[in-house]
């Protein structure tokens, strides 16, 4: 314990240094550049006092700020205690928040940022659960993930994340949820739970522009989109807006099921969409018993789909009742049992992932700034 004689005098501006270099957890930028730290003083007892203005009062990340900004505050010479206030950005701060970060990041399709549409030709083949899974895994690698859940019907990223809350909204602009390092974005975040989505056409349209031009992704190595499955609507509607996108086709190694896969790989090829590669799901299923491997859905599906869309044949995962225990339980599998054969399979699809570009050169990018 520090007596007050035995401690450090503290340097204010070291302690305004450290406090303000504080990230906002979702915007991923200090709160000094973003306006939100409010002021930084100290006592004679050493006590560091700090006030932050959240971005709104219900902020989900309340908890998490307040610890960061702890530890920082803390971690300075001659702190004793720490005592961190909230207050709300004005009406005023968030208009230019908003209008800060529209500025400085327009979309999320900076040059750099490899986009892949992940597809099926049918539901139920597991392309949400590889999506996720995938995503997660290319975080753990490092990179700067964003998965927007486009499957507007059918969203499922909520459930395999674990997230049941609404995204913050900053003057029209929204914030993706972080789960397991991935950006996250589902209609599934703005309808009730269990809430059906009845939207027309044009509505979803809008939306998903929305999800383009009004979330603020920051900047992303990687945005995978779980599409619908099938050839519909949402599915013309998005690769419109995102002309950029590679397509990541899933399947199951039945033959029906590569039938309609291949549909996908048709529209992909009339759009003059690229394609990234096929991922066979439920290849096989192991025996728990004995090991042994058996093609319970039969074979060659994947395989006779990458050869029809001449293509790689990227990875094969295997029906693992971890997989399925793991998207009921709200935890991606490859971060809750990163040992299983479907979490190790979906770790090595994300080292597999061929880095396809499409020239944007004459493509005109649909995408517009809201002002
Ligand atoms: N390899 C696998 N092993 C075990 N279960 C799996 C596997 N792949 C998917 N599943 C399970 O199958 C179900 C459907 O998966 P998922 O929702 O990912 O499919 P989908 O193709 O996205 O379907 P939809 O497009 O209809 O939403 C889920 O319950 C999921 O847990």
């Amino acid at each position: 314990m520090l007596t007050r004689r035995a401690r450090a005098a503290i340097d204010e501006s070291t302690l305004r240094a450290a406090v303000a270099a504080v990230e906002d957890p979702e915007i991923r930028r200090s709160i000094a550049e973003l306006g939100m730290l409010r002021s930084v003083s100290t006592d004679r007892k050493g006590t560091a006092h700090i006030e932050v203005a959240l971005t709104t009062p219900a902020c989900p990340l309340r908890d998490r700020l307040r610890a960061d900004v702890t530890a920082s505050a803390a971690a300075v010479d001659g702190v004793t205690g720490v005592e961190v206030t909230f207050t709300t950005l004005s009406e005023h701060d968030r208009l230019a928040l908003a209008q800060r970060l529209r500025r400085a990041q327009p979309g999320p399709l900076d040059s750099g940022t490899l986009v892949y549409a992940v597809a099926s030709g049918k539901g139920g083949v597991g392309k949400s659960s590889v999506a996720a899974n995938l995503a997660v895994a290319l975080a753990r690698q490092g990179k700067r993930v964003g998965l927007l859940d486009a499957d507007v019907w059918g969203y499922s990223v909520p459930q395999l994340f674990g997230v049941r809350r609404s995204p913050v909204a900053v003057k029209g602009l929204m914030l993706p949820i972080e789960a397991y390092g991935v950006r996250l974005m589902s209609v599934g975040f703005l309808v009730g739970d269990g809430e059906p989505v009845v939207w027309r056409g044009p509505m979803l349209h809008k939306a998903l522009e929305q999800f383009l031009s009004d979330v603020h992704w920051g900047e992303l190595d990687v945005l995978l989109l779980d599409l619908p499955p099938g050839t519909g609507d949402v599915t013309l509607s998005l690769l419109e807006l995102v002309p950029r996108a590679a397509l990541l086709a899933v399947t199951t190694p039945q033959p029906t099921a590569q039938t309609v896969a291949s549909r996908v790989g048709r529209m992909a090829r009339d759009m003059g969409m690229p394609v990234a590669g096929i991922v066979e799901n439920m290849s096989t299923v192991v025996c728990g018993d004995c090991g042994t491997p058996s093609a319970l859905f039969g074979t060659g599906g994947g395989r006779r789909l990458a050869d029809e869309l001449g293509t790689e044949l990227l990875s094969g995962i295997p029906l693992d009742p971890a997989l399925r225990q793991a998207c009921d339980d709200g935890v991606p599998v490859v971060a809750g049992a990163p040992q299983t054969p479907s979490a190790l399979a979906l770790s090595a699809l994300a080292t597999r992932l061929p880095a396809v570009r499409r020239s944007l050169a004459g493509v005109a990018l649909p995408l517009s700034v809201v002002g």
